[in-house]
């Protein structure tokens, strides 16, 4: 699987829809606390748009609905990974991120046959507590080396500045939430984020 260096996560679709049309070719929806027919309804509007503007859906967490809404992607958590029917995900056809913070994680993640490893949180991040102290660069470095041929996710406090070094540690793809949407102009940083990937697109 080839992934787009720029990695948007959103909460919504209406994101989706401020955001895919400026060009963003890989985007998750990571929608947290919400019932199933709210969650229906956004996967469905996601997934119409990112099909008009050629941008690869990936729907965090709810494969189940992911596979009943035709989706092409899912993400899980080790939690999420555990509690999941991966036969029937790979029956569908969905492609796989799973989510590496300490090296027992990513050996689950690697035996659970994924089309991507992300590694996070990088820096430290703002978006949600976390447990894990920041991994750094050196430890992106290690993964790469775990990982290798998959692509390599690296998420957690990243912002355009920190691009370079991430990819030159050895990430494929940079994922990224509170820089964007927190930004008081999210649709011009979108496009900082995507000049900043061009070199490694
Ligand atoms: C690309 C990417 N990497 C990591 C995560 C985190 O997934 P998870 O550990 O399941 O945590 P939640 O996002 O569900 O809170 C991710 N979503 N995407
Ligand atoms: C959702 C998420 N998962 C992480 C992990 O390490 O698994 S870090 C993270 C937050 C990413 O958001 P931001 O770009 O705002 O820091
Ligand atoms: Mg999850």
């Amino acid at each position: 699987m080839r992934l787009d260096p720029f990695y948007l996560i959103v909460d919504g679709a209406d994101w989706i829809e401020r955001l895919v049309p400026l060009g963003v070719r890989l985007v998750q929806l990571r929608i947290k606390g919400r019932d199933e027919a709210y969650l229906r309804a956004e996967i469905r509007r996601a997934r119409e748009t990112c099909a008009r503007h050629g941008c690869r859906l990936v729907v965090n967490d709810h494969w189940r609905l992911a596979i009943e809404e035709g989706c092409e992607a899912v993400h899980l958590g080790q939690e999420d990974l555990a509690a999941a029917d991966r036969a029937a995900i790979r029956r569908a056809g969905l492609r796989l991120g799973l989510s590496s913070h300490d090296p027992r994680e990513l050996e689950a993640a690697l035996a659970a046959g994924p089309d991507y490893v992300a590694l996070g949180p990088i820096y430290p991040t703002v978006l949600k507590r976390m447990t894990w102290a920041p991994q750094g660069l050196d430890r992106l470095a290690d993964w790469k080396r775990r990982v290798a041929p998959l692509p390599l996710v690296a998420i957690g406090g990243l912002t355009p500045e920190r691009l370079s070094g991430v990819f030159e540690a050895g990430a494929d793809c940079a994922a990224v939430v509170t820089d964007v949407l927190r930004h008081p102009d999210p649709e011009a940083r979108t496009r900082d984020w995507l000049a900043a990937t061009t070199v490694w697109r």
